[in-house]
């Protein structure tokens, strides 16, 4: 059986989880934080980051894309991936944009515990928030965000939009772009979304 190494808030394990049930594919759930001195994360990655799919022989799968793309190709059904080329790089292209506001939110989360937060460092991951938010409501469709059915454009999107309410809950993106707040709440609504929602978690050890 498949272990996922994962964290309450993590968006990026979020996208792991979320395809794993659509897919139906069996695993346990191992919620840690990846700050502390405790973490297995680092025996499985080298670049100590979460999520880790801990295969049976041991092995880990890293960097949430790829996981993605590793469960596409081990376990093709149901397919996540839209039907032609084009398509598929337009999924992808969500994916780097939702990606991208979680490190950025990443990024301002670890500078705001810094003794002297630096403003100019702050402002810039708060405008790539700002500008990735945007180029996903550039995107937002009354239906699914790519060929018509749901697959990784909706799971990376609608992770970083959950996301920004528990970890950057000041920016009301969803008054700004009312299409994607929508957009938000149907995928919410489906089992796999309601199974993984984030949550904050308590980080104790001195992290920056
Ligand atoms: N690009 C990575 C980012 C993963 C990531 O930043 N994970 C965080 C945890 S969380 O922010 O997702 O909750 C982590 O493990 N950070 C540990 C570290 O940065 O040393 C991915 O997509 O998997």
């Amino acid at each position: 059986m498949y272990e996922l190494i994962s964290a309450t808030p993590s968006p990026y394990a979020r996208k792991v989880r979320i395809a794993l049930i659509e897919k139906g594919i069996p695993f346990t759930l191992r919620t840690e934080v990846p700050w502390h001195g405790t973490t297995a994360t680092p025996a499985y990655n080298p670049l100590e980051k979460l999520p880790v799919l801990v295969l049976p022989d041991g092995n880990g799968i890293y960097e949430s894309r790829f996981i993605l793309e590793w469960l596409e190709v081990k376990h093709p059904a149901p397919r996540l991936l839209p039907d032609t080329a084009e398509e598929v790089l337009a999924a992808r292209e969500v994916e780097v944009i939702a990606d991208g506001i979680c490190d950025a939110v990443v990024l301002l989360f670890f500078e705001r515990m810094r003794e002297a937060p630096s403003a100019e460092w702050m402002a810039r991951q708060r405008r790539k928030v700002e500008g990735g938010v945007r180029a996903l409501a550039e995107r937002a469709t009354d239906g699914f965000m790519v060929g018509g059915r749901f697959g990784l454009a909706d799971i990376a999107a609608g992770t970083v939009l959950r996301y920004l309410s528990v970890r950057f809950a000041e920016y009301d993106w969803a008054a700004q772009y009312p299409a994607l707040a929508a957009m938000s709440t149907r995928l919410e609504a489906r089992p796999s979304f309601a199974a993984t929602v984030p949550v904050p978690q308590t980080i104790v050890e001195k992290v920056v």
